[in-house]
């Protein structure tokens, strides 16, 4: 089980003070709360409880937690877990079947980072530089970041014993790492073998294996992921089981679990405390020095515009007095989808052949890519023109393999495509002054059409995959997912727009920006703009999604910031 808090640790239900208070104990929360407990009072109020404790081996257990998390669940009849879920659904999708997407986030201590399918891989440099450049501060080039990185993460090389795997031995750059923690990052002890066959299908269409791994600032070729995981207990790794476990073993944090964070007061423009709602006991904890918000992608904009800040029209529509006007909160929301072209492998031809074991459907092997000319040329020129803005290692196309049980119990053997950029925009909005009613949520999906346009050819990639060699040895029957009748453009696109889901990296509804940009939310030091001691630091003040998977720089941002304060910048 989990490290508990002490009963000292436990915030009393009533008003209390503090110099830092973060709204939100999720993936950033908990580290930025971890960090400024080493050297000033702070405070975490967070929604949710221990998901070990509510949710139990489910969350925990890596097979069950990337398999049996049914929370994980985008359909609009999702099973209900509100016990670590918040249980978002979306707005209708209208350009992707009217779909009503569930969004899941973590409502626990933790957060999304309990819930996530915990592969940690980071971004390129060319991207860093990108948000370096947007937001007028070089100290977030990847040169520069990579300390922050390091900070945190413990990395355990494979077990290679235990993972007996033969063509699944990672390969990385250890220099990408230090002699970080409380994070740990390691790899998985097991590799389902179909894994291996697909893993072999993208090295046999050119995706080779990338020597450095996807953690020095280059997305390209294939790797073995390592994942947020526990290696000595192989058991899910998260801000809560890492920096709340180190923060409650080192510093006085208060932790005010199953609370709502309900508003946030000001006053003259100054953040000044947050009123809590606890099963109905309501009090406020003031904060000397600022408030943190670290609500995630979807509640730090409602959070804000509750109290105040946002679009003026917005909160005037709700009655809510005006604190800053800034048009930014809940804008600009980028959410990448993925798609799956699935076959049948002869699951039980590797089973006697290969090794004995449970499927899962761990996503251990990614690979990434800048489109063929061949396949570039299928794109509109509309197209063509989006990705030529992108910096020259940013991948335009990520694969994922995985495998998972289809319904009737057999296996299902997938290469997911990904888009590793979003030109459709979304955003969040609220339906009344009160933080109770959920936000509204309009992912945008294929409101651009560059969108769909690369994930057809990211189908049309998938399916070469699936022609290669190693993928024809396994496969049995015709493809199972979409299946040989969806054969033209059109017909792709129809399926990819009914078909394609959330790859969860939903982010940038608060984003990081330059002062006068009139979208600007943050500025460089995640400082909310049009008032003081108030930041934003998650996944929200993101400038836009980058390529490769957000954790890692989730907790890399926090680190940073918990700098600069430390710093006082
Ligand atoms: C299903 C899923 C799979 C994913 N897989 C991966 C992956 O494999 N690799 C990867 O790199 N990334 C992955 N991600 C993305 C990554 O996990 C998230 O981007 C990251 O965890 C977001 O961190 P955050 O701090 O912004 O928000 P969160 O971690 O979601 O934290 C927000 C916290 O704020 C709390 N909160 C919100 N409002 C209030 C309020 N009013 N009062 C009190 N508390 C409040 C919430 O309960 C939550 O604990 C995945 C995400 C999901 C959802």
């Amino acid at each position: 089980g989990p490290l508990r808090l002490r009963a000292d640790q436990i915030g009393p239900r009533k008003n209390a003070t503090f110099d830092y208070v973060v709204v939100g104990g999720g993936t950033a929360g908990l580290t930025i709360a971890a960090r400024l407990a080493e050297f000033a009072s702070v405070a975490v109020i967070e929604a949710g409880g221990y998901y070990q404790v509510d949710y139990g081996n489910a969350s925990v257990v890596p097979l069950l937690a990337l398999t049996g998390i049914d929370v994980i669940d985008p359909s609009e009849n999702f099973p209900h877990r509100p016990e670590i879920d918040w249980e978002l659904l979306t707005v209708p999708q209208t350009n992707a079947g009217n779909r009503r997407v569930h969004y899941a986030q973590g409502k626990t201590l933790g957060g999304s980072s309990a819930l996530n399918t915990m592969s940690y891989l980071r971004s390129t440099s060319g991207a860093y530089q990108r948000w370096a450049d947007s937001v007028g501060d070089q100290s977030y080039k990847f040169s520069n970041l990579l300390p922050f990185f390091k900070r945190s993460v413990r990395l355990t090389p494979p077990n290679l014993a235990k993972r007996n795997a033969a063509n699944a031995t990672p390969e990385y750059d250890p220099t990408a790492f230090g002699n970080g923690s409380p994070l740990d990052v390691s790899w998985n002890n097991w590799v389902d073998p179909t894994l291996t066959w697909l893993a072999k299908s993208c090295q046999a269409i050119g995706l080779t294996i990338n020597p450095k791994g996807f953690s020095s600032g280059e997305l390209k070729g294939g790797a073995w992921i390592p994942s947020t995981i526990d290696p000595e207990h192989a058991t899910r790794e998260s801000s809560q089981t890492s920096f709340l476990e180190y923060a409650i073993a080192n510093t006085e944090i208060k932790v005010f679990p199953h609370s709502q964070a309900t508003k946030i007061l000001f006053k003259d423009k100054k953040a000044k405390a947050v009123s809590v709602n606890n099963n109905g006991t309501q009090y406020s904890l003031a904060a000397t020095k600022e408030v943190i918000v670290s609500g995630g992608v979807f509640h730090s904009p409602q959070i804000l515009m509750v109290s105040g800040v946002g679009p003026a029209s917005t909160l005037q529509a709700h009655n809510i007095p005006v604190v800053a006007d800034l048009p930014g909160v809940g804008q600009n929301l980028q959410d990448p989808l993925t798609v799956n072209v699935a076959n049948f492998p002869d699951a039980l031809r590797q089973y006697r052949e290969e090794a004995a074991g449970p499927y899962s459907s761990a996503a251990g092997y990614m690979s990434f890519e800048r489109l063929s000319t061949q396949l570039r040329n299928t794109l509109s020129n509309a197209t063509k023109t989006e990705l030529a803005k992108l910096p020259s290692d940013w991948p335009e196309l990520q694969l994922l393999v995985g495998t998972f049980l289809s319904s009737d119990g057999g296996s299902v053997g997938a290469i997911g495509a990904a888009l590793t950029t979003v030109a459709s925009r979304g955003s969040v909005s609220i339906t009344s002054a009160s933080i109770s009613d959920p936000p509204v949520i309009d992912l945008g999906w294929f409101k651009n059409p560059t969108d769909g346009d690369l994930l057809v050819a990211g189908v049309k990639r998938a399916r070469q995959a699936w022609n290669s060699a190693p993928a024809q040895s396994i496969r049995v029957g015709p493809e199972f997912i979409p299946g040989n009748a969806t054969d033209t453009d059109a017909e792709i696109l129809e399926f990819v727009k009914a078909n394609a889901n959330q790859i969860w990296h939903a982010s940038s509804t608060c984003s990081m920006g330059k002062k006068g940009d009139r979208m600007a939310v943050v500025d460089s030091k995640a400082k909310v703009f049009g008032v003081e001691s108030l930041r934003v630091v998650d996944i929200s003040v993101f400038p836009f999604t980058p390529p490769g998977h957000p954790q890692s720089s989730v907790y890399m941002l926090a680190e940073k910031i918990a700098d600069d304060i430390k710093n006082r910048i």
